[in-house]
């Protein structure tokens, strides 16, 4: 397991982080969550930023502080509330980059940021806020790191450079032994790159799925209130009221196309399913 977080807890005065997450060799692993919903707090978590309450975490299956400088040297992280001083250019940062890690590869990196359209003449400061979210993705993955964490990489970018961002990343993973955690409040820019998702919601894990799996079995029922009395209700996983009944998520659409065709179902986005999850009543 390239990164496991085993029942990690971590409280900040009414919000507490309470979850488990594992990442496998070859995955891209996708972080789901509204606003404050403690995304870039279980990265810090997994970075060994922070000191937790309780659990562990294992990286390279180690904990963080007994990883080599080797070890600490394949892996590439953006933190969403932090990057490089602004009096940086991109020579300045390549430089850095060079003596922090042997396998730092700067033509590469200088063709990449040419490619975006990066001056690397100029100071972070004088960029714009998407040029410099393009230079923290750029620079984590400048030195082949088998482990990749990034958080809102594709914040603030437009949807041309958000496009370049997820390809450049998913022919990062082309090598085969590599793994990203990556998260982002934007669901499709994750359901389209990641092997498998997970939905975090006031610090905990409310849905851990592969993406196949969501986008396939996963579905919205539509039922007037007699229909919901009597449904099976096996595989739904949450209600809501609405005007002409219910509206349910189940986990297990095929089930209910088999046993109820008469029902209005569809398929449902991921984000109808994180709305419901997160929105919806319980069973
Ligand atoms: N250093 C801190 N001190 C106190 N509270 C904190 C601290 N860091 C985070 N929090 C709180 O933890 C909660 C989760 O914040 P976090 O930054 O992890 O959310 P997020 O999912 O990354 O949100 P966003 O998408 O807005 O970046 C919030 O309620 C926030 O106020």
């Amino acid at each position: 397991m390239l990164l496991e977080m085993d029942n990690i807890q971590k409280t900040y005065g009414d919000f507490t982080l309470n979850c488990s997450l594992k990442l496998q060799s070859g995955y891209i692993t996708g972080l789901i969550g509204t606003n404050g919903a403690g995304k870039t707090t279980l990265f810090k978590s997994a970075l060994g930023l922070l000191t937790l309450d309780r659990g562990e975490v294992k990286i390279f299956d180690k904990p963080f502080s007994q990883l080599s400088l080797k070890e600490r040297q394949d892996m590439g992280v953006v933190l969403a509330d932090s990057g490089f001083s602004g009096y940086l250019t991109i020579q300045d940062i390549a430089r850095i980059m060079k003596n922090m890690y042997q396998l730092f590869d700067q033509d590469r990196f200088f063709k990449k940021c040419r490619e975006s359209g990066l001056p690397l003449n100029k100071r972070g400061k004088d960029l714009s806020a998407g040029m410099k979210a393009r230079v923290k993705v750029l620079a984590a993955m400048s030195h082949e790191a088998r482990l990749l964490i990034l958080d809102e990489p594709t914040a603030g970018l437009d949807v041309l450079a958000r496009e370049e961002l997820l390809d450049s990343i998913r022919e990062y993973m082309e090598p085969g032994d590599r793994s990203i955690l990556i998260s982002s409040h934007i669901s499709t820019d994750l359901e389209q790159l990641c092997d498998d998702l997970y939905l975090i919601d006031h610090g905990n894990i409310v849905l851990h799925e592969e993406t196949d799996v969501l986008l396939g079995s996963y579905g919205l029922l539509k039922v007037t209130e007699e229909q919901e009395q009597k449904l099976d209700k096996r595989y739904i996983l949450r209600r809501k009221k609405e005007a002409y009944g219910y509206r349910l998520l189940t986990d297990k659409i095929g089930f209910y196309r088999e046993s109820q065709p008469e029902i209005v179902m569809e398929k449902g986005s991921v984000d109808e399913v994180i709305t419901m999850m997160i929105r919806g009543e319980r069973l």
